[in-house]
């Protein structure tokens, strides 16, 4: 890289930083500016707008000055709110305003236009886009590694281009450190460094370091269904943040953050995660454990003790069900009767045969509210109810109607009981509509055969019968898919039907104990018995572990894996193993251990269970270590002891695995085991033993 390139690249970047500083101090003056004019505004026209309801004339007056002060107002709150953006935006940019650089020729164009792509756009005027936004049509071609002739797409038209540099940027604020020009990038340079650098322990932003296999999943918008298939520390869970920051970008017209679900293995993973979407500038999907997502759908009071699900048995069988007297309930309230269960049976029976079941549960559902309603209206006209209302005392007239009230004519009378009898029933009216008249347990244990309730198969009756699908979710993003069931995937295709599906997982970190782990082959069979194709992408690039650590859990993975995987970070410290005769030495060797670990580093000591966990910190007695636990958040830095099933998905700098001749590594879901915990670590790794344990990959 010749200085004067290295100069004019410093250059731009200062006059780059200098727009983006006053821009910001602009916006700051003008946003106190706004507020205090919207302060003096609201003061003012309060005085003047002096409430005025002295005469209906008065009245309209009135109103229309209200109503002019409350545009105004509305119009001064969404200028402040477009400020704060603007301006939030601005704070992201400075420690970093852009990564990269390409320069395009079009072709009636005689001279190459350079565009600098950063985590957002910004154009201090419409018609110069000083930095692009990571998820435009052009910064694709970036990302793609294409040079010369190419194309990208946008607004659905193909736009010819010839890609002539390519240049990556490592800067701080103003300063350029280093220039990194590629073609087809063999190593990319700023990767490298990037993954160098000292991280925090918290799952960081991949925007600028994006590989083109993994940008190919970040924009798809074609798949149906993107099955993600990808070795531990292959940026998985990266790739599923940055596509919803890219799908939120690229349908901003439509699409809202609450459209989107994204679950997650356990809530420490989610706290681990929380910080990505926020430093791209997007609010963060729903999120939650699929375990989570059930209780939206049983009524958590039960209580599930059943392991095993018959989502498929319930799929077939719900269809053809028919109902007895005894699988209804009866309603009452304060004690008393309001619809027994023989009277909604023969209900049920008055409904159409030739209607399907849940068609004829909705019928049943309109008409049981429809005769709750005309008892209401009924009774609102009796003498009795309406006596009740005018002893109601002011307490009671507040709690009902928020106020108290004089209602003055026989029509205020009448309309008053009937709220008030409303309120009465509220929740009854609410049993009616949740269709909680019908009597699950008799149902559900019925068809399975079982009276130990399994929470899955009380989901999935409740969805169907109630018919609880939600037809507005538009993207479900899965993440260690493996670890779910073809039953829980079933449940999940009838809640979402009209969703578009992201599935990313690791065959060889399947570590649950299942006679029948998924395959990502019955997966994609699930899929697509229910008209859903499945696009298929591998993901076979370590970033996270040191070479010596990626070939240590590759062993562990098939024997073939080894040739198929690329690593980044090539150098690194072979793991070390240590024998130990018995528990007391077992501890002691874990001691000396962690004594080597900086306490500025994130460490963890994986465990098989929360047992071995909590006797591990006991006897090291050491206050910087700590016991995570699925509601506790991840430390910064320091030591945490965490069995296996919670430091799934997460990364530290390094691991000691507790002890490996444990029956909990044994056997083929032993070796998912093995590959998942010593996956964990990016640079150092100790695995420990008691008597001799024999790894598969000979690392010293
Ligand atoms: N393109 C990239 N540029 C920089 N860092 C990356 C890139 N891809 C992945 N990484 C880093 O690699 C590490 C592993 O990524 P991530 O946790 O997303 O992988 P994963 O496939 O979900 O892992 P696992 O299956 O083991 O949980 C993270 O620190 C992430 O920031």
């Amino acid at each position: 890289m010749s200085d004067k390139t290295f100069q004019a690249e410093q250059n731009h970047l200062q006059e780059v930083y200098d727009t983006l500083q006053s821009t910001f101090e602009l916006i700051d003056k003008s946003l106190k500016e706004n507020a205090k004019t919207a302060r003096e505004f609201k003061q003012d026209s309060g005085k003047r707008t002096a409430l005025n309801f002295d005469s209906y004339a008065d009245n309209l007056d009135t109103f229309a000055a209200m109503e002019t002060m409350n545009k105004q107002i509305d119009y001064y709150n969404l200028k402040q709110e477009q400020m704060e953006t603007t301006k939030n935006k601005i704070t992201r940019f400075l420690p970093a305003p852009y990564f990269a650089r390409i320069d395009l020729k079009y072709p009636d164009e005689s001279q190459e236009i350079p565009f600098y792509i950063g985590s957002a756009g910004f154009s201090p005027t419409p018609e110069d886009p000083m930095i692009l936004d990571w998820r435009s049509p052009i910064a694709d071609l970036y990302y793609n590694n294409k040079m010369g002739q190419t194309s990208y797409l946008a607004n659905n038209r193909d736009v010819e281009v010839s890609v002539d540099t390519r240049r990556q940027f490592l800067l701080h604020q103003n300063k350029l450190d280093d220039i990194f020009d590629s073609d087809v990038a063999i190593q990319d340079p700023l990767l490298v460094k990037t993954l160098q650098e000292n991280k925090s322990n918290q799952m960081g932003s991949i925007t600028a370091t994006i590989q083109s296999e993994q940008n190919v999943i970040i924009r798809d918008t074609d798949s149906q269904a993107l099955l993600v298939n990808g070795i531990a520390g292959s940026g998985k869970t990266s790739v599923v943040l940055q596509r919803i920051a890219y799908l939120l970008y690229r349908y901003r017209e439509n699409l809202v953050a609450d459209d989107v679900l994204l679950l997650t293995p356990n809530c420490l993973f989610t706290t681990y995660i929380n910080r990505v979407l926020p430093s791209l500038g997007e609010e963060s999907p729903r999120q939650m454990t699929f375990q989570q997502l059930l209780d939206q759908f049983v009524d958590t009071k039960t209580e599930f003790e059943g392991n095993r699900s018959h989502v498929e048995l319930l799929s077939q069988e719900l269809p053809k069900l028919e109902l007895d007297t005894n699988n209804f309930r009866n309603i009452k309230l304060n004690g008393k009767l309001l619809f027994g269960k023989t009277t909604i049976k023969k209900y049920f029976d008055q409904t159409p045969k030739t209607l399907t079941l849940k068609k004829r549960l909705t019928a049943l559902t309109s008409t049981l509210i429809s005769i709750l309603e005309n008892t209401i209206q009924r009774d609102s006209l009796s003498d009795e109810k309406q006596a009740e209302l005018s002893e109601l005392t002011e307490s009671q007239q507040e709690k009902i109607f928020g106020k108290t009230i004089t209602p003055s004519s026989d029509k205020q009378v009448q309309q008053a009981t009937k709220l008030m009898l409303q309120w009465q029933f509220r929740k009854v009216s609410k049993v009616l509509s949740n269709m909680s008249w019908l009597n699950l347990p008799t149902i559900v244990d019925n068809l399975t055969k079982t009276n130990t309730k399994n929470k899955l198969d009380y989901a999935y009756a409740n969805l169907y019968l109630k018919n609880l699908t939600n037809k507005s979710l538009r993207f479900v993003m899965i993440d260690e898919i493996q670890d779910y069931s073809l039953d829980q995937i079933k449940f999940l295709i009838s809640a979402y039907p009209k969703a578009s599906w992201t599935l990313v997982g690791d065959e060889f970190q399947s570590i649950q104990d299942s006679k029948t782990p998924l395959t990502f082959d019955q997966l994609k069979k699930v899929f697509e018995a229910h008209s859903i194709k499945v696009k298929q992408r591998d993901l076979v690039t370590s970033y996270r572990s040191s070479g010596p650590i990626t070939k240590t859990f590759v062993s562990y993975g098939s024997p073939e894996l080894i040739n198929k995987v690329k690593i980044i970070q090539t150098n690194g410290e072979n793991p070390q193993l240590f024998q130990s005769s018995d528990e007391d030495e077992l501890f002691e060797n874990i001691k000396s251990q962690i004594e080597q670990f900086s306490l500025n580093k994130l460490s963890a000591i994986i465990t098989s269970e929360t047992k071995e966990s909590q006797n591990i910190v006991k006897y090291l007695d050491n206050p910087n270590i700590m016991v995570a636990s699925d509601r506790s958040n991840l430390p910064e830095k320091g030591i945490v002891v965490l069995p296996l099933t919670l430091a799934k998905g997460l990364e530290f700098d390094n691991v000691i695995i507790a002890n490996v001749n444990n029956s909990y590594y044994t056997g083929k879901v032993g070796s998912n085991r093995l590959y998942t915990a010593f996956s964990r670590a990016s640079k150092k790794l100790f695995i420990n033993s008691i008597d001799k344990f024999k790894p598969n990959y000979n690392f010293n």
